[in-house]
């Protein structure tokens, strides 16, 4: 590894009387990929509306590429490369599988529509969405609306991509082919952090994981030891030592 590519320090975030994320600390490294686990209502999506900007924290400093998050709006951190994706998938339903990536591409990525061109071709390949380019987004399958998902999130060219619970509802067959995507989309060299449910598929990937319950961190580690952690274990497998 090499490096710290995001630095989250002291994250806080409360709705009202409700406290979600609390003094949360952890570092990034470029080119791994760090899971994140914990019951529902944990506060690990919370913790993406943070990173992305789509939400603002309340105490706390986030620092990606030696550049200051906090205040920048979530357009500026696209620019300068992060990368989302939603928990439910938002394409624009009444555009082809191709459009939505040259918006990405031009919106997000900063792009001029010549220059895009290439790069969403690639992304298509890449995301097994080329004999798609011309569909509806609406049209298509839960698995292939997911590749889309990704897909639009790659044509802003992100050096940090989140990934917020990209496997649920599909079928084992399914799970496998999105993680062989994962496999592909880190071996370009970008940085990712997953959020994710499906164990299995998590840890097919990951290189650490951290763990929140409550809005607290519980654990941060390799796998293994997270997994048989007796907190972690208590806490989001249901499972007493
Ligand atoms: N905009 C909001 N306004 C009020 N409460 C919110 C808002 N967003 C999230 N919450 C609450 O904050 C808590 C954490 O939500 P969050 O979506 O971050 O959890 P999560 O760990 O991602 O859960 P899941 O695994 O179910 O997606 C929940 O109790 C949720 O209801």
């Amino acid at each position: 590894m090499n490096g710290v590519l995001l630095k989250a320090r002291g994250l806080s975030k409360s709705f009202g009387a409700l406290r979600v994320l609390h003094d949360i600390s952890f570092d990034v490294q470029r080119g791994e990929v760090l899971g994140i686990l914990g019951p529902n209502g944990a506060g690990k999506t919370t913790l993406f509306n943070l990173i992305s900007g789509d939400l603002r924290n309340d105490a706390g400093e986030l620092v990606f590429a030696g550049e200051r998050l906090v205040g920048q709006p979530p357009y500026s951190r696209c620019k300068i490369g992060i990368g989302r994706t939603y928990q439910i998938p938002r394409p624009y339903v009444g555009m082809s599988t191709f459009e939505n990536l040259l918006v990405a591409a031009t919106f997000g990525g900063g792009r001029t529509e010549a220059r895009s061109y290439a790069l969403c071709a690639q992304i298509l390949r890449d995301c097994e969405l080329t004999d798609k380019a011309n569909r509806s987004a609406g049209s298509l399958t839960l698995l292939d609306r997911k590749r889309l998902e990704l897909a639009r999130a790659m044509a802003s060219s992100p050096s940090l991509l989140l990934l917020d619970e990209i496997a649920g509802g599909l079928t084992d067959e399914e799970g496998k082919a999105l993680v062989q995507l994962i496999h592909r989309i880190r071996e370009r060299g970008v940085t990712i952090v997953w959020i994710e449910h499906v164990l299995h598929a998590l840890l097919a990937v990951a290189d650490r994981i951290m763990v929140l319950n409550f809005g607290e961190k519980i654990a941060e580690g390799l796998p293994d030891d997270v997994i048989k952690n007796p907190e972690v274990r208590r806490v989001y497998m249901g499972v007493e030592a």
